[in-house]
């Protein structure tokens, strides 16, 4: 039965640690009678009163799997707050890639490294979707100026990816008629895929049927607003309290593809997660000159709206390069923009 009772308005903080060996991290199964019980889990546990994070995230992997974490090296990865109507969690989920040991199940349970792409949905607690998709998204989408030009793309992008690691093409051209539109992406697509990195496309999710091979699509607010209300769909009404509608209810492309959304408010960043996006744009975090009309959040904004977000977030507008780091520093998972990359 959900607790309605004085408590139910305070989560629980969980320190949760996604431990790292290369491209593949720990993963341990709940001991079957815990919450949650039976499912797979990354290893971590209740922050004490008076505990720090990192603090609580040494200890859990002490006690839970036998690794030495070292504190220095623990980078934040997610905040998620989720009400299982008879829990309410925040999952503050870190990544923890310096520690000493091999892991073991202290409490009987079973571990295992897995790779993030081997991760599935259902095998986890619901709250940790967003996780999922963290690992799986790059720090950063290069977002092209306005250019019909497939030329002026491929120069651009070979520069920006010879001082990158990791990072997707969102291909976003919204002076373009559709056909010409598509013309484009089929010629960028090969240019993605030879550098092994996701094409995201920007539009409606029609474009996905004629453009399957594309990583997902991009929605502008202009498109969000034409989607069928959500909150009319069939036994939403509580699901929408508790921030989680079934994608198959509300999601507009098909669940092996990515949905991100591009917010400017808290009300349209709870809406993209309503309607199953694994991540959302929020800008404009800096002055820019395309919107000079709109009030640019900074960071203190950033991470209040992003610690409510149910998806991961990337900072847009005035951003570059080196706002990655303050970014994932203020909850988020990195930047989208167009100026710091495009000539
Ligand atoms: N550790 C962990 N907890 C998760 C994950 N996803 C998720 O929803 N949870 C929830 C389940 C629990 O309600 C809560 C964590 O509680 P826990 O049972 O791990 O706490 P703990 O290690 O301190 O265990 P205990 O002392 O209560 O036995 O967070 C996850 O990936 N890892
Ligand atoms: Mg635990």
């Amino acid at each position: 039965m959900p607790n309605t009772g004085p408590d139910r308005a305070l989560p629980v903080h969980v320190a949760v640690g996604v431990v790292a060996d290369g491209a593949r991290v720990l993963i341990a199964r709940r001991p079957s009678g815990k919450h949650m019980g039976g499912l797979l889990e990354f290893p971590g546990g209740k922050v004490d009163p008076g505990e720090s994070v990192r603090a609580a995230l040494v200890r859990e992997l002490a006690e839970e799997v036998g690794l030495e974490a070292d504190p220095v090296g623990m980078e934040p990865l997610i905040q998620i707050e989720h009400d299982y109507g008879d829990k309410s969690v925040l999952l503050d989920v870190w990544r923890v890639r310096d520690f000493k040991g091999v892991p073991r199940g202290l409490e009987g349970q079973p571990v295992n490294w897995m790779r993030v792409e081997d991760l599935n949905d259902t095998d986890f607690p619901v709250a940790n979707r967003p996780i999922i998709r963290a690992l799986r998204l790059p720090p950063e989408w290069l977002v092209t100026g306005e250019s019909d030009d497939v030329g002026q793309i491929s120069r651009n992008l070979a520069l920006a990816l010879s001082v990158r690691s990791r990072s997707g093409l969102l291909l976003r051209q919204p002076q373009l008629a559709v056909e010409a539109y598509l013309r484009l992406a089929h010629e960028v697509l090969p240019l993605c895929k030879a550098h092994g990195i996701p094409l995201m496309l920007h539009g409606g999710p029609s474009l996905l049927q004629v453009l399957p091979e594309a990583a997902g699509i991009h929605l502008p607010q202009s498109v969000v607003r034409q989607l069928p209300d959500v909150r009319s769909a069939k036994g939403t009404p509580s699901s929408i309290q508790q921030g989680f509608v079934p994608a198959s209810e509300a999601r507009p492309v098909a669940a092996g593809k990515w949905l991100g959304v591009s917010c400017h408010s808290p009300a349209e960043l709870a809406h993209a997660a309503l309607i199953g996006a694994d991540y959302a744009t929020l800008s404009p975090l800096n002055p820019t000159s395309s919107h000079p009309e709109r009030e640019p959040l900074g960071w203190d904004s950033f991470r209040g709206w992003v610690r409510a977000a149910r998806c991961p977030v990337y900072a847009m507008g005035g951003v570059g390069l080196r706002d990655i780091p303050s970014s994932i520093g203020h909850g988020g998972q990195g930047i989208a923009g167009i100026s710091h990359w495009w000539r």
